[in-house]
């Protein structure tokens, strides 16, 4: 994994840090023959480390900040089997091939798990922090038939202080997988 601070960020929006992505794609099971989806690309942290690990990607974003941000990340890190694509995932995805989805954004969630089930994307990784978006995405993948994994990881870094390290807790973040076949 890219180390946090090595990738040029959006002000505003945090990237995934760097323990939630090694989880993410370790839940996405990636190989060489994999094209995926970024479904709220953001800085493209997770871009970049999927599309080290796969054939190509799609980095998909409402926000031009994040279309810049992400570009700029792609160029620094060398990938170029990474498409970053401008506008809401639910209007984009029928447009394009792919056979895994990373969703990482949430707005219109509903009618993008209802494409991904009709393209028949039979792996999806979710990465959520608000409960009732979590909640959302476990019964609309359960509604598709989907089998569903959700595991919630908590982070806490070392800080050091006079007298050792304390553990300073980050918010946790739920690691929603769904799979068919
Ligand atoms: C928390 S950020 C993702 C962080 C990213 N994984 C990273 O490491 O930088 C969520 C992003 O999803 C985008 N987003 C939310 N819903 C979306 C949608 N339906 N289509 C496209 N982008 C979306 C937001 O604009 C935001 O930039």
């Amino acid at each position: 994994m890219i180390p946090d601070n090595e990738f040029i960020r959006m002000e505003g929006v945090p990237i995934t840090k760097e323990e939630i992505r090694a989880v993410s794609i370790g839940k996405l099971r990636l190989s060489k023959d994999d094209v995926v989806v970024d479904i709220g690309c953001g800085s493209g942290g997770m871009s970049v480390e999927i599309a080290r690990r796969c054939k190509f990607t799609y980095a998909i974003d409402v926000n031009d900040k994040a279309i810049e941000t992400t570009t700029k990340n792609l160029k620094k890190f060398g990938v170029e089997n990474c498409k970053v694509i401008k506008g809401n995932a639910k209007e984009i995805l029928n447009d394009i091939d792919f056979n895994k989805a990373f969703i990482g954004g949430t707005k219109d969630i509903e009618g993008i798990i209802k494409i991904l089930n009709k393209k028949e994307i039979n792996h999806i990784v979710a990465n959520t922090i608000v409960l009732e978006n979590t909640v959302k995405i476990i019964s609309l993948l359960e509604k598709y038939n989907y089998n569903v994994e959700v595991v919630n990881v908590s982070i806490s870094y070392g800080k050091k202080i006079s007298v050792g390290h304390m553990m300073m807790a980050k918010n946790p973040i739920t690691i929603i997988t769904g799979k068919k076949g």
